[in-house]
């Protein structure tokens, strides 16, 4: 079973069939871009009335929609299992039932949940519909059928001009983006399957991005680091819990995380590597800052299950916002699976919030710094994704996510980097769950640079390196 969006080297082939299929949506979409801003205006007048008699009609026809929103959240799942492993037996049975749809009844649901969107987002996106009725050339509307006008529409939400990331005041960042397409920005890279495929389910996973050749040349890195060879300023060695109070060992199997590598130029390459980076751009924008680094070298379980990584958010650690121009690449560095503890998500989570986060109640003990969600839906799907070597997960940092224990005994190595707009702004986070992690940052911070009244806030601003564009706020 197939369970990414893309294989880089079949990209060209998949889209050639997709161009197929799509010729008759693209006339259309043609057809609209040709409109001038005059006839528009024109347009814009005509509506105003029928916008009002919509409004007025809308209340009844929502409260008929409950059914149909019942069904554009199954489908979220359905999408999801056909891009990836999904393990549960209900889900696995849903699956069975998507492939004897008709693609007629995919298009047909497609068209219902994009009515119930439409409904719920009119008032916001009044411009868009009168675009749509601008399609037709003689200000008449065609006798195109009710199914085909639908679907047009779809086009149109996929064909948005890009939203456009200012510098300040940063809260209408937030405030201004559609919501259907709130988490990407519109680009030429992600097919519109894969964009909706990310806003549905906040990851998206992109087969053999990063080449062999570049991941052996991070290992050896590493390898060269954990030998003691380079001393690189500012980067933070972690060991597994169960093994920092051994003796040590000067290789690989006492670390088990490199952390802040910003200053290693080799390893550092990898936040900076173009096919990365234009995968990123479709989430944070052009100004792109690499906020935070890690090389993880999951050991082998020492019996304890300290080498689980507790599900958590990543956006806990940071004070940064807002949260959807932030983005993680996560690299595989050699299979992952199951069995070496792969990454493992709750599809569909980062449309929540910030969830309150501590140490987890774990016997074998935990990581320092290793906190965990307090509470979330232990019912909810849980997707194992398993990957190969340079296989690249990008993932938004409110998915509920962490890594199971690793039962080989081979070390389980993977490279990442969270990126974020350039023109995210820093947030103060008193008063907020995200208190207890500054609190540990602080103390770090003072621990081993001696830094005393650093801020929470600080401590990020001097990690970040910009990648492309231009530093701004952060
Ligand atoms: C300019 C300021 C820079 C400040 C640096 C801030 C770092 C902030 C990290 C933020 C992480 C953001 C991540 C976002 C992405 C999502 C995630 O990855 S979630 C997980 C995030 N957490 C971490 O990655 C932290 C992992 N932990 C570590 O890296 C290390 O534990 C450590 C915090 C670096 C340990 O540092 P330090 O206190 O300097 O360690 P030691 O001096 O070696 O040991 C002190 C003490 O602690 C014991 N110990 C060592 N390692 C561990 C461990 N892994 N778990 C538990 N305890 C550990 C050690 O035995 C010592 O104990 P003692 O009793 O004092 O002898
Ligand atoms: O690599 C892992 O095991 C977990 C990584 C993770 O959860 C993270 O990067 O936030």
């Amino acid at each position: 079973m197939s369970w990414t969006h893309r294989d880089e080297e079949g990209r060209g082939r998949r889209r050639k069939k997709k161009e197929k299929g799509r010729i008759g949506k693209k006339k259309r979409k043609r057809g609209r871009k040709k409109k001038g801003k005059k006839g528009k205006k024109r347009k814009k007048r005509k509506k105003g009335k029928k916008r009002k008699e919509r409004k007025k009609g809308k209340k009844g026809k929502k409260r008929k929609k409950g059914k149909k929103r019942k069904k554009g959240k199954r489908k979220n799942v359905e999408e999801c299992q056909n891009l990836v492993v999904v393990e549960e037996e209900e889900v696995v049975e849903e699956e069975e039932e998507e492939v004897v749809e008709e693609e007629e009844e995919e298009v047909v649901e497609e068209e219902e949940e994009e009515e119930v969107e439409e409904e719920e987002e009119e008032e916001e996106e009044v411009e868009e519909v009168e675009e749509e009725e601008e399609v037709q050339p003689s200000g008449q509307r065609t006798k195109m059928s009710r199914a085909a006008d639908r679907l047009k529409h779809l086009i149109g939400h996929l064909d948005r001009p890009s939203v456009d990331i200012r510098t300040s005041p940063a809260a209408s960042l937030a405030s201004t983006l559609p919501l259907n397409f709130r988490y990407s920005l519109d680009n030429s890279l992600l097919t519109p399957e894969q964009r909706r495929f990310y806003e549905e389910n906040g990851f998206l996973l992109i087969k053999n991005l990063v080449s062999h050749e570049d991941i052996d040349r991070f290992r050896q890195e590493f390898e060269r680091i954990c030998r003691r060879e380079v001393d690189v300023p500012g980067l933070v060695v972690m060991r597994d819990v169960a093994i920092a109070k051994s003796e040590f060992v000067s290789d690989q199997r006492a670390v088990s995380k490199l952390q802040d590598f910003q200053e290693d130029p080799e390893l550092f390459r990898f936040c900076a590597l173009p096919q990365v980076l234009e995968y990123v751009e479709c989430f944070t924008g052009p100004n792109i800052m690499a906020m935070h680094t890690m090389l993880i070298n999951k050991p082998p379980d020492a019996g304890k299950k300290t080498s689980r990584h507790p599900m958590h958010q990543d956006l806990h650690y940071f004070p940064f916002r807002p949260a959807h121009r932030i983005v993680c690449a996560w690299t595989a560095m050699e299979t992952v699976n199951r069995q070496n503890g792969c990454l493992v998500v709750l599809p569909g989570t980062h449309t929540g919030t910030l969830k309150e986060h501590d140490y987890p109640e774990w016997e074998g003990g935990v990581n320092k710094m290793y906190h965990g969600v307090r509470d979330f839906d232990p019912a909810h799907p849980r997707v194992h994704l398993e990957m190969q070597k340079g296989d690249t997960v990008f993932f938004h940092p409110l998915l509920i996510h962490g890594s199971g224990m690793n039962q080989t005994k081979g070390f389980r190595k993977a490279i990442s980097c969270h990126y974020a707009a350039a023109e995210c702004y820093y947030i103060d986070v008193k008063g907020t769950t995200q208190e207890n992690i500054e609190k540990e940052v602080k103390e770090l911070a003072h621990k081993r640079y001696n830094l005393d009244h650093i801020s929470f806030q600080d401590t990020w601003a001097f990690r970040g390196r910009l990648v492309k564009g231009d530093r701004i706020s952060l």
